[in-house]
């Protein structure tokens, strides 16, 4: 019987959980404050799974940080971790999207109030606060442009993608026209392999106006989704200097809109490197796990 398995009947009472989402990309939300729950990757993919589970792109595993151990560690003053998985069950560095969920369902909780909050992730601490509009600004820390690159390739074209880190792994590439991305249920071939040991999130961008921009983007772990928060920071900083444009040199933030199929998310990088991004935030519903359901999922 797995560690996740014994949680859930452990406590004869099920797995309370949320659904929520950040410009659709959407995620089964499980409050656990004490960490008693370990969620295994088998069991996350099978409550991620759209037709015999809730569904959802990943997974936020919300924990104090002090009762998590790899959290303890690197929290700071940060409360709270975000213990985020992806839907096939694996673990990922950061989530942007996630984030601002994180922090709408912390709100939604009593948990927080609506100043500035921070949170722990695997990538680092993240600060964010909510706008007078109710989205939610996050600080997502400094895009890393790497030198190496990836050549991407649909059919019969070929694109050169941008390496950027945002905590997680991105490969940036330009095309006229985002139907040329073609099917993204499987990861787009390319190389060399090696740039990124670890898999990468793809994203295919195409112009839409000044400072405008739209992506489509294969997640690392999910498939295609309907955005990327991470993946649109990373998007707007290897337009801004495809561009030819700086913050740093210029001394000036730089905005970009960025238009994923879920909505939309403005992202505005600042002159001392910090990327921030702005956008929705929402909880959608609650229920609770049958520990019965689990235990037979998981075989
Ligand atoms: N959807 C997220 C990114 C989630 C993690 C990613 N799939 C990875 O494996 O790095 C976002 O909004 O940033």
């Amino acid at each position: 019987m797995s560690a996740a398995t014994t949680a859930a009947g452990g406590t004869g009472r099920g797995i309370a959980f949320l659904k929520g989402h950040g410009t659709e990309n959407d995620f089964v939300i499980v409050p656990d404050p004490d960490g008693v729950l370990e969620l295994s990757a088998d069991a996350v993919a099978r409550i991620c799974d759209r037709r015999a589970g809730i569904g959802g792109d990943g997974l936020l595993r919300v924990v104090r940080s002090a009762a998590d151990p790899a959290a303890r560690a690197m929290a700071g003053e940060a409360e709270w971790f975000m213990d985020y998985r992806n839907g096939d069950g694996s673990v990922a560095e950061m989530c942007g999207n996630g984030v601002r969920v994180f922090v709408r369902y912390l709100q939604h909780a009593g948990l927080a109030g609506e100043g500035e909050l921070a949170i722990a992730t695997r990538a680092g601490v993240r600060t964010a606060r909510l706008t007078a509009t109710g989205e939610v600004t996050v600080s997502m820390g400094r895009a890393e442009l790497l030198p190496d690159g990836v050549t991407v390739t649909v059919g019969d074209r070929s694109w050169p993608a941008r390496n950027v880190n945002m905590g997680n792994p991105h490969a940036v590439a330009f095309v006229e026209d985002l139907d040329h991305a073609g099917d993204l249920r499987e990861v787009p071939p390319f190389s060399p392999a090696a740039v990124y040991p670890d898999g990468v999130n793809i994203e295919f961008v195409a112009d839409r106006g000044p400072r405008h921009v739209a992506m489509r983007v294969h997640e690392r772990g999910a498939s295609e989704t309907r955005s990327c928060g991470t993946g649109a920071c990373a998007v707007a900083v290897a337009t801004a200097r495809r561009d030819g444009t700086d913050p740093a040199a210029t001394g000036s933030p730089v905005t970009y809109t960025v238009d994923v199929l879920g909505g939309s998310l403005t992202i505005t990088e600042l002159p001392d490197g910090t990327v921030e991004m702005t956008g929705p935030a929402v909880i959608v519903g609650q229920g609770t796990l049958d520990p019965a359901w689990l235990v037979t999922a998981l075989g």
